[in-house]
């Protein structure tokens, strides 16, 4: 029988085998390193079935209930799924075959690609800051920066690179006509290119992989945490296992995987800059007992040496800022210096 590898750290990160490498041991159960403390646990008792994110039909894009809907679920969902975005199905599911494609690789070409890669452009990790966390997520994960064309035919994995490249390209327009209709709802009459810079100006696609897991019950596949993204667009299969926190903040909801869907979320930089009207809401993972799981975030960041604080818009009526100035690349270095903690990343930009 297969047992768990003596320097556990050693066998996921430096050997790049990842969790994906650990769940083909087909151990009976979870090493501890995984296994989270009871109060961290999501208590199924605090899931309450009746409740559901919206879901926007985006077919009548101008139609300003469309639109309305939109700033409705920023405001008090801070989540929302969109159908009918225009991406085509092909697109999306060439994409979801390469990422499988791409996991499915041996280890040692995934620790010569990790060798390889500057982490400027591309990143394969495991878990979130292994360095910082005293229990790990059952989770591997690629980023991928969309950098220059330059950069991504040199680094992008040729496995997945094409397919990564044209979902990019498609889903850039989806992502400037959300950002437009969120920030005219907040005053701001044109999203010019300044202001598109700072909003999405550094774009990542991520791969999160979670392989089948023996105890899916005491594991986190991603732990509460909002995102640090201005928004985040989200594919998911069709497995599951996404829940956000309820209004109340004490119960979860669950996000249905829904067919040709996107999941769209406000991250903690358009909390900032809406000086709090739109939500970034808390979020978390569970794995799955038999089936492997994929979802590919969209981070749509500001770049690393931007200020980010409440628009000058959102103060006009004489609002008192609720947010700091901060320099979004302290943020980041914040929230990956410590294990996903819910809701207190913001903190380090409240006044
Ligand atoms: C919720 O779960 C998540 C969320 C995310 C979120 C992803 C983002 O949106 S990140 C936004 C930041 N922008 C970038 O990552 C752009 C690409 N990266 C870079 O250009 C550079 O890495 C840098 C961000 C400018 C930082 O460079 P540097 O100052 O040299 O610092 P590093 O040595 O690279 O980082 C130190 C340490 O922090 C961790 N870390 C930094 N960036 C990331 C990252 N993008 N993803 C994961 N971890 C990061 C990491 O532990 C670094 O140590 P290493 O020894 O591993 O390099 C992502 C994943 C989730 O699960
Ligand atoms: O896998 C998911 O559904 C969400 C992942 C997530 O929250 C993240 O990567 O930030
Ligand atoms: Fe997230």
């Amino acid at each position: 029988m297969n047992s768990t590898p003596t320097n556990l750290i050693d066998f996921l990160v430096n050997q790049a085998n990842g969790v994906k490498g650990l769940a083909d041991l087909n151990l009976p159960s979870v090493p501890p390193q995984y296994t989270q403390p009871l109060q961290a646990r999501l208590d199924p008792t605090k899931i309450v079935p009746q409740e559901s994110i919206p879901i926007i039909d985006f077919s009548n894009w101008d139609d300003p209930d469309v639109q309305d809907s939109i700033f409705d679920a920023a405001t008090k969902w801070g989540f929302f799924q969109v159908v009918n975005h225009e991406i085509p199905f092909k697109v999306v599911d060439d994409l979801k075959a390469a990422v499988h494609s791409f996991f499915e690789l041996p280890a040692e070409e995934k620790k010569c690609l990790k060798e390889n890669s500057p982490p400027e452009v591309v990143r394969l990790a495991t878990s979130f800051s292994p360095h910082a966390e005293s229990v790990l997520e059952w989770k591997d994960y690629l980023q991928l920066v969309y950098a220059s064309e330059e950069k991504i035919r040199a680094y992008w994995p040729a496995i997945c690179r094409d397919q990564a490249l044209e979902y990019m390209k498609h889903a850039e327009a989806l992502i400037r006509k959300l950002l437009k209709v969120l920030l005219k709802k907040l005053n701001v009459k044109e999203l010019d290119k300044e202001r598109e810079q700072t909003l999405m100006g550094a774009m990542i696609l991520a791969f999160n992989y979670y392989p089948a897991c023996p105890d899916p019950e005491v594991v986190a596949g991603v732990g509460p945490h909002s995102d640090i993204s201005s928004i985040t667009v989200l594919l998911q299969d069709d497995i599951g296992g996404l829940y956000v926190r309820g209004s109340d903040g004490d119960s979860w909801i669950y996000v249905p995987p829904v067919e040709g869907a996107l999941v769209i979320n406000i991250g903690d930089v358009l909390q900032i800059m809406s000086n709090g009207r739109y939500k970034s809401i808390e979020h978390r993972v569970v794995a799955n007992r038999s089936k492997t799981r994929i979802s590919l975030p969209i981070f749509v960041n500001p770049p690393p040496d931007t200020v980010i604080g409440p628009l000058s818009e959102v103060l006009e009526n004489g609002d008192e800022p609720k947010y700091k100035q901060v320099l979004y690349s302290d943020y980041f270095k914040y929230f990956f210096s410590k294990p996903h903690d819910g809701k207190k990343t913001i903190e380090f930009a409240m006044i």
